[in-house]
């Protein structure tokens, strides 16, 4: 087994922020540098110097450096749902803390303008990030996961009543702060289909959508509607996520259904998207979720559930015509 973290912490300290993407696949570890601003023999001195602190942490592991000199724009992922209270934003930030820990750049920004949770969910309420300008740097939460939320623009404690251009240019300013070697961002978007859903089509289209919905018909009838507006859009859905799927009872461990059972599988078979997996209803999340660490940190059947889900979700980011997998 490849110690990607320590290759990571041995890197870090020689490469300056130029090195992003380290991951291990098949036994060999890859990482992108990026060499903008370097001449040649600066390029290949750093590569050297990546490759030898590499070799010298994880000796008989082969190394792939991909150089680039490109600004790499971060992926978007949309997190949907058609009504609020599903889990939406739950899933968004253990999506983001599982991909973070399956080894992928991946970032978060909470995008709901009429209730930004994350702050809490990732353990960084009161926080503000730090600035150049109006170029935010994100702040790293819980999971190391960079962050950045419409709370932060708005004044503590004051409701956001931005509407189509504010409501825009708030939208733009989260997604084009600094990023640096965040790849991935998933994107908590506020429930319905309005400005927010709007200006991100139109400015800043995401490369596919995750919807969230609860078993229940009235809610799997909500994520229809969003589904049908991103297919409008044509953003492509990646698939179907259904929250509180079975409540494990923390007395006696039985499973009972409060919302019913199977409801999103079937939903999704019906409108031909897959099926990314289910979340049960479990006091343990909103618990976890409320103290500001996310459950997908944890080593439990929970965490198990969202690290499926994120596993599904970066096959489908590394290669979209093959699928969710
Ligand atoms: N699987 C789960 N088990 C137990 N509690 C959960 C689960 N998923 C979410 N919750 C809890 O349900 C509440 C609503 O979840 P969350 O805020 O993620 O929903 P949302 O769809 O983002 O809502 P909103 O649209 O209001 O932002 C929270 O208190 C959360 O901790």
């Amino acid at each position: 087994m490849v110690d990607i973290d320590k290759i990571e912490i041995a890197v870090a300290d020689i490469a300056h922020g130029r090195v992003s993407g380290i991951r291990e696949k098949d036994g060999a570890v890859s990482m992108i540098v990026d060499v903008a601003g370097l001449d040649p023999a600066s390029r290949d001195a750093l590569s050297e110097k990546i490759k030898s602190v590499a070799a010298a942490v994880a000796p008989d592991v082969p190394l792939r450096l991909l150089q680039t000199a490109e600004r790499i724009v971060p992926k978007l992922i949309a997190v949907a749902s058609g009504k609020g209270g599903v889990g939406k934003s739950t899933l968004s930030a253990n999506l983001a803390v599982a991909m973070r820990r399956a080894g992928r750049a991946a970032g978060l920004v909470d995008a709901d303008i009429y209730g930004p949770s994350q702050t809490r969910l990732l353990g960084l309420e009161g926080v503000k990030p730090e600035a150049e300008g109006k170029k935010m740097y994100p702040t790293p939460g819980a999971g190391g996961v960079p962050f950045l939320s419409m709370g932060q623009l708005a004044a503590p404690g004051q409701p956001i009543a931005w509407r189509g251009p504010m409501a825009g240019q708030a939208l733009s300013q989260l997604v084009d702060a600094h990023w640096g070697d965040v790849r991935e961002i998933v994107v908590d978007m506020p429930p319905g289909t309005g400005d927010i859903q709007l200006s991100m089509i139109q400015k800043h289209k995401p490369v596919g959508a995750v919807i969230v919905s609860t078993p229940q018909d009235l809610a799997l009838m909500d994520a229809t509607r969003a589904i049908g507006f991103f297919n409008q859009a044509q953003v492509p859905i990646i698939g179907l996520v259904e929250n509180m799927a079975g409540y494990i009872c923390p007395h006696c461990g039985e499973v009972s259904d409060p919302f019913g059972r199977g409801g999103a599988e079937a939903a999704a078979a019906e409108l031909g998207i897959p099926f990314l997996g289910r979340i049960p209803l479990d006091i343990s999340v909103r618990l976890a979720s409320d103290a500001g660490e996310p459950p997908a940190l944890g080593d439990g059947p929970v965490a198990g559930a969202f690290a499926d889900i994120a596993k599904r979700v970066g096959n489908w980011l590394d290669d979209p015509k093959g699928g969710v997998r």
